[in-house]
């Protein structure tokens, strides 16, 4: 399928430091694109490149299959946005907002703008001003700002900041209605990985400016791995008899008494056998998967859900 957006080495430099390093990734037409990586990672810079709101230092962009260049506004129509902190006309109301948003970007059709303000809970608001909502309303309506005409391709900067667990799951089910419904594609930003985990295709893994991995979400349910996990009193004994007496090589000591056993040359059976012989005192034992998010801290040390 051809690639909606596709960047090669997308490099962008402030003051010597290289704050987007390398990026090349593909956002493939019609799905829906997590962006993972903690506070700071480089998400937000990422965006703006694509949104031609600053220039790349090196590297390129395309989308829609064209070359994105320095004059490049015309392909803006098929994007909606919504990054950083969403900036409204103060003094006009919230269904004015979106009337003017539509008139320059071509877009005619009222009852739309209802339907929108319906889909993100701001129909009994719409004729509020945006000064007098709170963070959560002014993220709702943001996000109205950048779907309501059905653009192409959708990039949302942290579209869930400040709402609530009702508008979490609403905002969820909202964009894959319209990733589903009208086709359109969208680059998503978290630094949550149940969040991407439940909504993303594709997940694209950023840390330090580097895009470290770029993989299909079922791929990476299929890297689960099961492992052994022992909780012992003794754990620089039983880590002994790991690998001296049963050749163990690749297993981890989490915390101070969990040990984390992921060869599958030796069973949980043999392994509790050694253990007790050895007079290593075994509080439990259990046989476990690795989850996503064990994954995604492991990658980029991630902590929170
Ligand atoms: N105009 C700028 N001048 C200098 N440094 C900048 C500029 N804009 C961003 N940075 C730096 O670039 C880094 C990446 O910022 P960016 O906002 O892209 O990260 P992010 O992944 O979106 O993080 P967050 O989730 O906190 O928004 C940060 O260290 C930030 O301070």
């Amino acid at each position: 399928m051809n690639p909606i957006v596709q960047t090669r080495n997308l490099t962008k430099i402030y003051n010597g430091n290289e704050i987007v390093s390398d990026v090349s990734m593909t956002i493939k037409k019609g799905e829906i694109y997590g962006f993972l990586g903690s506070n700071g990672a480089g998400k937000s810079t990422i965006m703006k490149l694509l949104m031609n709101l600053i220039k790349p230092s090196r590297g390129n962009i395309e989308l829609f299959g064209s070359p994105l260049t320095e004059t490049s506004y015309q392909y803006l129509h098929r994007i909606g946005s919504m990054i950083e902190y969403p900036i409204f006309y103060e003094k006009m109301t919230a269904l004015e907002n979106l009337e003017l948003h539509c008139a320059y970007m071509g877009y005619h059709d009222r009852d739309a703008i209802l339907e929108v303000l319906e889909w993100v809970g701001l129909s009994n608001d719409a004729n509020k001003i945006p000064r007098h909502f709170s963070l959560g309303m002014r993220q709702r309506l943001s996000v109205a700002r950048a779907i309501v005409t059905k653009p192409e391709l959708v990039i949302l900067d942290e579209p869930i900041n400040g709402l609530d667990p009702e508008g979490i799951q609403s905002m969820r089910i909202l964009f894959k209605k319209l990733n589903k419904e009208y086709g359109m594609t969208f680059l998503i930003s978290s630094h949550i990985i149940g969040e991407i985990e439940q909504i993303a295709d594709t997940v694209g893994m950023i840390k330090q400016g580097r895009l470290i991995e770029e993989t299909s979400m079922e791929q990476l349910k299929q890297q689960n791995t099961e492992y052994v996990e022992v909780v012992t009193s003794s754990p620089k004994k039983a880590s002994v008899i790991l690998h001296d007496q049963l050749a163990v090589t690749n297993f981890k000591l989490i915390e101070d008494r969990t040990i984390r056993i992921f060869s599958n040359e030796v069973s949980q059976a043999s392994l509790t056998k050694a253990l007790i012989l050895g007079d290593v005192e075994i509080e439990s034992i259990r046989t476990k998967q690795t989850t996503l998010e064990d994954y995604f801290i492991h990658k980029i040390g991630l902590q929170q859900k």
